[in-house]
């Protein structure tokens, strides 16, 4: 099955959210709202998911998603300006809906797992969002626990990333047997990508989280060291770091359990579209003991601890500098 109708639908909803969360971000300051976990959401991720669940729904209105975020705080009277503002920015990118479709669709992205599922990370890097820095629109489909569709939406990644300061915005699609490709968020052609090859010394680096609460930056610089990797790593929020690796820019992504929270398990959506873009592109994905990842279980991937994602060539090696206590 090519899922060609899975990828074009995905591909528009990635492209129309990620115009979506740029209008909020040129806009105005994002405002960040707290969840119930402490941890930040604004409306842009808000605006994102309806636009995603909108697309799903339309085109495959048996699906279940399994998305970030959910309505219930956004129903509450005290919420009433920013459900508003979240309305205007769906407005924007689809025409007119109301306050209530905007709920309902948000909502629609709080499935259970099932053979067949999409799971969306509406705004990845939240935080990275608020500092004006990298979040990415991850968006995959899962079946039978395989993820077989992956789109990353990258708006401000560079193009080029030598050229930091030259056109921003990439989009990175997977499709299980078909390959990883890169694209302008502007448009132009999917090009293929590959991982780095073993013997490319200027792209021997790592990339990590930006948060030391979202890793172990410490642990990820000894293991990096072990692997034979001198340079420093690249410090980057969201799936865009899958993108790194997918792309050939770096060998390693490092995601080990901070300190800060050593049984923190990690969530489907922060993973699923990066581990399909890497793989596809020839790389490797497992959790810190060399176990795939499983997507098949819930929303948190309750049988994996940290995340390594690699080129391929040196994954045996960290899993090794791992076990041995590196
Ligand atoms: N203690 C923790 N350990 C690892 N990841 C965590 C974490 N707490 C939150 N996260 C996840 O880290 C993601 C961001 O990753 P990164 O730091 O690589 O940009 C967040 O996604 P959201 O920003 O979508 O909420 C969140 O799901
Ligand atoms: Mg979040
Ligand atoms: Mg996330
Ligand atoms: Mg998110």
């Amino acid at each position: 099955m090519s899922y060609e109708q899975e990828k074009q639908v995905a591909i528009e909803a990635a492209l129309a959210a990620a115009k979506l969360c740029e209008k909020v971000r040129t806009e105005r300051v994002p405002e960040s709202i707290e969840k119930s976990d402490k941890s930040p959401v604004t409306v842009a991720d808000f605006g994102s998911q309806a636009v995603i669940c909108r697309a799903i729904a339309a085109a495959f209105p048996n699906d279940l998603v399994i998305g970030e975020e959910n309505a219930a705080e956004l129903r509450q009277p005290t919420m009433a300006n920013q459900l508003a503002q979240v309305t205007s920015y769906v407005q924007s990118v689809v025409g007119d809906v109301t306050s209530d479709d905007v709920l309902n669709w948000i909502d629609r992205g709080n499935s259970e797992i099932g053979e067949r599922y999409w799971t969306l990370d509406p705004i990845d890097g939240t935080k990275g969002f608020l500092r004006q820095d990298q979040y990415a629109v991850a968006l995959a489909l899962v079946e039978l626990g395989e993820v077989k569709l992956g789109v990353l939406a990258c708006p401000a990644l560079p193009v080029d990333l030598d050229r930091p300061d030259g056109e921003k915005g990439v989009l990175f699609v997977a499709v299980r047997g078909e390959g990883a490709t890169m694209m302008p968020l502007s448009g132009g052609e999917a090009q293929p990508i590959r991982v780095t090859a073993a013997d490319d010394v200027a792209n021997m680096r790592f990339v990590e989280s930006v948060e030391s609460g979202h890793g172990d930056h410490g642990r990820q610089d000894a293991i990096a060291k072990a692997v034979g990797i001198t340079a420093s790593s690249l410090r980057m929020d969201s799936q865009a770091k899958y993108g790194a690796v997918a792309s050939g820019r770096a060998a390693l992504y490092l995601r080990l359990p901070s300190p800060k929270t050593p049984d923190y398990r990690e969530k489907i959506w922060d993973h699923a579209a990066g581990t399909i873009v890497v793989e596809e592109a020839g790389g490797r994905v497992t959790d810190m003991y060399g176990k795939p990842l499983n997507f098949s279980l819930s929303a948190k991937l309750v049988e994996n601890q940290g995340v390594i994602v690699s080129s391929g060539a040196i994954h045996d090696t960290v899993l090794a500098a791992l076990s041995s206590g590196g």
